[in-house]
């Protein structure tokens, strides 16, 4: 018998039971869930992560749907128990779903959510910030400056790299990497090398009718290569984010022998997922070349570092806030929450998930229709015409 696990409840007399696993910011998402009959309950418990139990107990022995997080396990037991209480839905408040097992999902007929779109610039914005904040060593500065080091204008003062017609490379260049290729392209003109399993067709238009514009009024274009290996982008670029899901063919997809293939001076920013990095290969790269730099939100052992990286100066870390903006959580809770219920309620499934725009305008009511199912296929769920 698990133990209980603290809530708060809104609306107690509502026919569905939802249950949300954090409190989620803004309240549009509760507002959402109550119009429409449902009994909101959310976890007051204090600590961060909770464990697989404490969701089980949560869950209890009636649970319409149940919204989660990208740090909690949702696998057979949680997929399992949720069906036992006549449960058809769960949504992460997250695009990245690595932490929930689909196959089992599947197999309990409960549909999967996460939340696209809506963190897309907000988190290439992080991206682009840890970029400059590398290039220009802004965190070692700001430490030697607090500390009282400051004694007047050296030419040698953390000096840095200029971003301006370096090479920068995205691998993983799907909404995110695209968005932050267009930041460090347009905003710092920079050229772009990217590896990708497809084309971005989009992206590539968009660095040529720059280019074209740079060349129209007398500055130097800038250019675009799609690389057919990674390999490729670590060996040309000067400044490389990392972008992909993570998944088996991601799994430290930057390793010891790939570290050993860029530049010298690089810089790598990674505000993807943790393991994609081989971070104790990369605390010996770091050691081993201090000019090279890293720029990460996101580590293999979240919440913890590996031995190391916490000493070292040309490291730039930040726990895991790229998708932190007021806008964009409160928007990843709204879609989460419609996801939950447009599966609740019989809702088709969005027809896009890259266009969520509509579910998130305060001044109208939401698209009847749950914004993005990640197994709608396999469970067969009909999609929307809208
Ligand atoms: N640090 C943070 O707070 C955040 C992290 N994320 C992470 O970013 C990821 C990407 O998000 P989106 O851009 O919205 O997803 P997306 O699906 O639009 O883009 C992912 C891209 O990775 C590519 N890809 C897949 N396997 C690859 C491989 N082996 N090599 C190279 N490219 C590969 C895909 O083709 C796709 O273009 C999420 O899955 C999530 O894990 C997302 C939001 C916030
Ligand atoms: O949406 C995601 O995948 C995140 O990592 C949230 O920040």
């Amino acid at each position: 018998m698990a133990k209980p696990v603290s809530i708060e409840v809104w609306n107690p007399n509502g026919k569905y039971r939802v249950v949300s696993t954090k409190s989620m910011p803004g309240t549009r998402w509760i507002n959402l869930l109550i119009q429409q009959d449902c009994r909101v309950e959310i976890c007051t418990e204090k600590k961060t992560i909770l464990s697989v139990e404490d969701i089980v107990a949560l869950i209890g022995d009636k649970c319409d749907g149940v919204i989660g997080q990208l740090t909690e396990d949702w696998g057979e037991v949680l997929f399992s128990a949720l069906s036992r209480a006549g449960g058809k839905a769960f949504s992460n408040m997250a695009v990245g779903y690595n932490n929930v097992d689909v196959n089992a999902a599947n197999k309990y007929g409960v549909a999967v959510g996460n939340t696209p779109g809506v963190l897309t610039e907000t988190t290439a914005e992080l991206a682009a910030s840890l970029s400059l904040a590398a290039a220009r060593r802004i965190v070692e500065a700001d430490e030697f400056m607090r500390a009282g080091l400051y004694d007047g204008w050296l030419p040698h003062l953390f000096v840095g790299n200029l971003l301006k017609g370096q090479t920068v490379g995205v691998i993983g260049a799907g909404r995110i990497g695209s968005a932050y290729a267009r930041m460090m392209v347009e905003g710092f003109k920079m050229n772009l090398i990217y590896y990708d399993l497809y084309q971005a067709t989009r992206l590539e238009k968009f660095v040529t009718a720059y280019g074209e514009f740079l060349k129209a009024t007398g500055e130097k274009p800038v250019t675009w290569k799609r690389a057919s290996t990674m390999d490729e982008v670590l060996q040309e670029a000067d400044l490389i984010s990392l972008h992909p899901i993570l998944d088996k063919t991601t799994y430290h997809l930057v390793n010891k022998e790939r570290l050993s293939k860029m530049k010298k001076e690089a810089i790598l920013i990674n505000c993807s997922r943790g393991p994609v990095i081989d971070e104790v290969a990369l605390v010996e790269h770091l050691r081993q070349n201090p000019m090279f730099r890293v720029g990460l939100d996101v580590f293999e052992d979240e919440p913890y570092m590996k031995p190391g990286l916490a000493e070292m100066k040309n490291a730039i870390v930040v726990p895991h806030i790229a998708s932190a903006s007021k806008w964009t959580r409160e928007g990843m809770a709204t879609l989460a929450a419609l996801n939950v219920l447009g599966k609740i309620k019989g809702y088709p499934v969005w027809s896009d998930p890259n266009r969520v725009e509509p579910f998130l305008n305060e001044n109208a009511p939401p698209p009847a229709a749950s914004p993005s199912i990640v197994n709608a296929k396999a469970l067969g769920l009909p999609v929307s015409k809208l």
